[in-house]
């Protein structure tokens, strides 16, 4: 879908981001360098377990029990911004519990939603229709999804140096695709 937006006014620009080991972070950070505005990380008020099993087993149960975590970012004057970046990294083959949280609480109504993912390679799963369930009013627009860590087999943050320049000019020919340029 071609947007035709010309993103001049920084201030119409957030991109909110969920990252545990940095990749969700690290693309939201090429989207800012490229179009500016808000960027923040979404946190929630307890936070998930620093091992790896553990916090799988607890986004199993809060997926299967629909439990929305409460999140301790709360964005300030959300009606100001009319293009809101939202990203995620896949857990679960889903989206992760917090953003579904973002999304219940927050009325998106009537801007534009960019959805942006990063993944261990098994892609998106169900995380950018999810996305698209949660937001009935909003337009969201094609997302991006690129690899990503691999915590399970002890890889952090991956999109660094040369693939951090490989990510880079996806970013550059999705945004030019969806037609968001500043
Ligand atoms: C709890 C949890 C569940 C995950 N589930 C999946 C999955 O189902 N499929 C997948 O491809 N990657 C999965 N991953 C890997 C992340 O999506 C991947 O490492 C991503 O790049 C992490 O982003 P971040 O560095 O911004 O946290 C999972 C990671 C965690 C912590």
């Amino acid at each position: 879908m071609m947007l035709g937006v010309q993103a001049n006014a920084q201030e119409n620009i957030a991109i909110v981001y969920l990252s545990r080991t940095k990749n969700t972070e690290a693309v939201a950070k090429l989207i800012h360098d490229k179009v500016g505005g808000y960027l923040v990380a979404l946190e929630k008020q307890d936070k998930y377990p620093e091992d790896y099993q553990e916090i799988v087993a607890q986004v199993d149960r809060e997926n299967e029990e629909g439990y929305l975590p409460p999140l301790k970012t709360k964005i300030e004057n959300l009606e100001t911004y009319n293009i809101i970046f939202i990203g995620f990294p896949t857990w679960d083959m889903q989206l992760p519990p917090p953003m579904k949280s973002f999304l219940t609480e927050n009325d998106l109504s009537d801007k534009i939603i960019v959805p942006f993912n990063t993944n261990a390679g098994f892609g998106v799963g169900k995380g950018f229709d999810q996305l698209i369930k949660l937001c009935p009013d909003s337009e969201v627009v094609k997302g991006l999804s690129v690899e990503g860590g691999y915590e399970k087999k002890g890889v952090y943050l991956s999109i660094k140096g040369k693939r951090k320049d490989e990510v880079s000019r996806k970013v550059d020919n999705w945004l030019k695709e969806i037609g968001i340029s500043r």
